[in-house]
């Protein structure tokens, strides 16, 4: 599977950054990479994705929309047409997706992100889906002013910190208004909860690169996963594929929640046979400690935090993937896991397979949990939006 990964505004630049970062060589799955932004200095301080995709719009605004998503809306309208013919420097044409990403609460990526996808669903065939963080709690609260706050000072990664800090006073709204404009747009959205992943007393710009990182993590396994298996030796015995993900992803603006789990495990060789791509053989792997390996890592997928909480039980679809050694992947373990899976969700409409990963020291699983019923910080941002703002958001259209 090849991915058009598209970051507009700050957030999501650096997403599709990060994205692009975690892609590795042998399951490339990133087809192009490109950024987009009215702020040049966010652009310019990406390192991953290529110079020339990276695409100043919007010349006149000066240093970002500063959450005017009205204006937001206006100049991603004005400027879709520009935005998509710069993809015709990749290959969009054969991307069997595409991921738009951006961080919901602000008003350059909220704003151009709508246009965009309904652009993109008029000139591709392919499904478009969104891949967006939900704002921080503490972006609402007012900033004290200490007059010696380490976040406005220039930094090498943000060299131009807003006068104002963190406080996004309408990250919330804009959020709302920004799902609610994607709905029936983009064919799945798949959150990141920033709240969730914040840790006590960290700000948003300290904490950035390690959220950016997570979530891209969990991203890369899922679609690495359907990349083929290209230069490796090994083929899964159950492969998923593009079609499978559009499956369980759907194509009705549902929300994805992604959880991830991790084991190191031993190999014979320790390691030292890594580059010479030999690996572990099934002989050598004693059965129960793989599927002790297995079971742990669908186990910390489903229980640990996932990309957005919510009731795994709400789920209509889901999908699991378990990569690692070849040795390691025990086939018996996955269907129980898919089993787990059907009955955690009570849904009938589960995918599973293997991801042999011959060099690799660990044994991963990836949920993808499609559909989910109320997540509660959805509910929440939902609910303090008020009826005139999204009255409001209901007339832009
Ligand atoms: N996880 C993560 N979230 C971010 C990052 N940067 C910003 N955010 C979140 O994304 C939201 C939007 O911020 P930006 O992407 O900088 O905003 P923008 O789209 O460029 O729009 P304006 O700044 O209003 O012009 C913020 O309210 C934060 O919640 C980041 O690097 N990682």
């Amino acid at each position: 599977m090849q991915l058009e990964v598209i970051g507009v505004g700050g957030a999501g630049c650096r997403i599709a950054d990060s994205i692009a970062a975690a892609d590795s060589t042998g399951r490339s799955f990133v087809g192009d990479a490109f950024a987009f932004d009215v702020d040049s200095d966010e652009v310019t301080a990406l390192s991953e994705v290529p110079v020339a995709n990276r695409h100043r719009y919007g010349q006149t605004i000066d240093g970002g929309l500063e959450g005017d998503l009205q204006r937001g809306f206006s100049v991603g309208d004005a400027h879709v047409d520009e935005l998509s013919r710069q993809l015709d420097r990749g290959q969009p044409s054969v991307a069997d997706a595409f991921l738009v990403c951006l961080g919901l609460g602000g008003a350059t990526g909220g704003g151009t992100a709508p246009a965009l996808v309904a652009n993109l669903k008029t000139l591709y065939d392919a499904p478009v889906y969104v891949l967006t963080t939900l704002p921080a709690k503490r972006e609402l609260e007012v900033p004290t002013d200490d007059g010696d706050d380490p976040s406005r000072r220039p930094t090498q990664a943000d060299p131009h910190p807003r006068p104002d800090g963190e406080h996004r006073p309408l990250a919330e709204e804009n959020a709302v208004r920004t799902l609610e404009r994607l709905e029936g747009r983009a064919d799945a959205v798949i959150c990141f909860d920033n709240e969730a992943w914040l840790r006590a007393g960290e700000s948003l710009s300290e904490a950035r690169g390690r959220l950016n990182r997570e979530f891209a993590t969990r991203v890369a396994a899922v679609f690495a996963a359907t990349a083929g298996a290209n230069d490796e030796q090994v083929d899964a015995e159950s492969v998923v594929d593009a079609n499978d993900v559009a499956r369980i992803f759907g194509s009705r603006t549902d929300v994805i929640t992604l959880g991830y789990g991790t084991q190191d495990v031993e190999t014979d060789d320790g390691g030292s046979l890594l580059g010479l791509g030999l690996f572990t053989s099934k002989e050598s792997v004693d059965t129960s400690a793989a599927v002790s390996a297995v079971e742990t890592t669908i186990s910390k997928a489903l229980r640990g935090r996932l990309t957005l909480e919510c009731e795994p039980s709400g789920a209509d679809r889901a999908l699991l993937l378990v990569g690692g050694p070849p040795a390691w992947l025990n086939r018996q373990a996955i269907a129980d896991g898919r089993s787990l899976l059907e009955t955690t969700t009570g849904s009938a409409e589960i995918l599973s397979g293997d991801v042999p990963r011959p060099d690799g020291d660990g044994v991963f699983a990836i949920v993808a949990l499609a559909g989910v019923g109320p997540a509660s910080r959805l509910e929440q941002l939902r609910s303090e939006t008020r009826p005139f703002e999204r009255d409001r958001a209901g007339e832009d259209q």
